[in-house]
């Protein structure tokens, strides 16, 4: 496939846009519960699913139920707990083992007395992944650090990816590289050139495979990053979908004659 920014002889590509949500969509903010989503966000994500003809998926660490709740009322195509859980764009669940579901359920189950003695943490049990925050107790690193490694080095099926401020158990099966390869085996992602914006180390898998796939990966903020591309922050990413969009919409038109 070729690159959909470089200039084209032909028919331009038809692009899927992948983007991932914290850091990337909203900002960070000290809880997870207290992210701000703008109301121009989900105007934005409303227009780019028309404009990229349904071929735009959120690719996240949250769970879906998260995703949901937060662009509500939009319901998009999700990966969601690193790719654990997965809604297609037909809206349709892709089944995950209850074994990994048991077993993060197990993981979330041993932090407990951690939490008791440092109420300070937050832990975030998802359905296939957990996820222990020490925002708000950054000297606790080390010891969140040991506490889920211990864990998850007692369960094979499981690997452990560290975040912004966070540790996170995920089964070693999903990652958002796999998430966006199964993605772009379904309609309407099918044949299209797809794009992956996002801002964290668990996203490298993300950029890896949009770019395999002969697309792009756009990292935001700094950091060694394996994406082609970079922008400075949220705001650029708006900016970004936006141009995107409507370039895709032009060629939409100039395609059916109507410009
Ligand atoms: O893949 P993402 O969409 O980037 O999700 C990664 C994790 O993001 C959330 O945690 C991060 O954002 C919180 C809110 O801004 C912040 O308080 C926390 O320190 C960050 O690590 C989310 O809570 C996790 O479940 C996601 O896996």
């Amino acid at each position: 496939m070729s690159n959909p920014l470089a200039p084209s002889t032909g028919t331009p590509p038809r692009i899927a846009v992948f983007t991932d949500f914290d850091g990337t969509l909203v900002e960070i903010a000290e809880t997870p519960d207290g992210v701000d989503v703008p109301a121009e966000l989900t105007e934005q994500l409303d227009r780019a699913i028309h404009e990229f003809e349904h071929a735009f998926a959120v690719i996240t660490g949250r769970e879906i139920a998260d995703i949901d709740s937060f662009l509500s009322p939009l319901r998009l195509p999700v990966a969601g707990a690193h790719g654990a859980q997965r809604r297609r764009a037909d809206g349709s669940m892709e089944p995950l083992d209850e074994a990994l579901i048991r077993q993060a359920r197990d993981i979330a189950q041993e932090m407990a007395p951690l939490l008791e003695t440092h109420p300070d943490l937050i832990l975030e049990e998802k359905e296939g992944a957990v996820a222990l925050h020490f925002r708000q107790a950054p000297d606790l690193e080390d010891t969140c650090r040991t506490s889920m490694e211990v864990a998850v080095a007692a369960r094979s099926d499981f690997t452990l990816v560290p975040g912004k401020m966070v540790f996170e158990a995920r089964p070693k099966s999903f990652d958002k590289g796999a998430a966006l390869r199964a993605f772009m085996q379904e309609e309407p992602f099918v044949g299209r050139t797809p794009i992956f914006i996002g801002d964290d180390t668990t996203d490298e898998d993300g950029f890896l495979a949009a770019q395999e796939l002969g697309g792009i990966g756009i990292k935001l903020g700094a950091g060694d990053t394996i994406a082609r591309m970079r922008i400075a922050d949220v705001r650029s990413v708006y900016a970004l979908l936006r141009g995107l969009g409507q370039i895709a919409q032009r060629e939409d038109e100039t395609a059916a004659g109507t410009h």
